[in-house]
């Protein structure tokens, strides 16, 4: 037990076998985020496993329910940094059922081109998400899609 705590988002895609897009969610709290785009998940509660948490959240948040594929590898059990106190474990996931709206937490909702990197790179990102969005973009690119559709 590290005593951080454990946060999870998915990376929701238009399609796992064959990438194209990512939802993106703008966060309207706290103040410090609002504004700031994010993959959408939150904490893990007591109790639950970590994907467990990440169906969860992604049905509060967005009305949706998801199919996970692989996680995106940080090279730490946690995942990767936030803060001093958190850690984010991300998925890639696809939709299942829903069309995505921003019910709590979020008030604007964006498919994004992957094949646009600077486009990608250029939202206006919680800062530490920036080397998570430059790994998954990575990913993405070197991978023609094992990488995400396994689980
Ligand atoms: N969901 C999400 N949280 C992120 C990202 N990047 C990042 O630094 N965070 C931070 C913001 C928050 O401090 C924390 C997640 O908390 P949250 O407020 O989303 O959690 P939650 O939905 O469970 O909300 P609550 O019960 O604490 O109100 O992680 C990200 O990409 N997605």
């Amino acid at each position: 037990m590290t005593g951080l705590i454990s946060v999870v988002g998915g990376a929701v895609l238009d399609s796992l076998a064959e990438p194209g897009r990512l939802l993106v969610a703008r966060r309207t709290a706290p103040p410090q985020f609002a504004g700031m785009w994010e993959f959408p998940g939150g904490k893990v509660e007591s109790g639950e496993t970590a994907e467990g948490a990440l169906h969860r959240e992604l049905l509060e948040e967005l009305g949706v329910s998801i199919r996970l594929g692989a996680e995106l590898d940080s090279g730490a059990a946690d995942g990767w940094p936030l803060n001093e106190r958190a850690a984010m474990r991300v998925w890639c996931a696809e939709l299942l059922d829903g069309v995505p709206r921003p019910l709590q937490d979020h008030d604007e909702l964006r498919w994004i081109n992957l094949r646009n990197r600077e486009e990608v790179l250029g939202l206006p990102w919680i800062p530490a998400d920036f080397p998570i969005v430059e790994a998954l973009l990575d990913m993405l690119q070197v991978s023609d899609s094992p990488a995400v559709t396994a689980r």
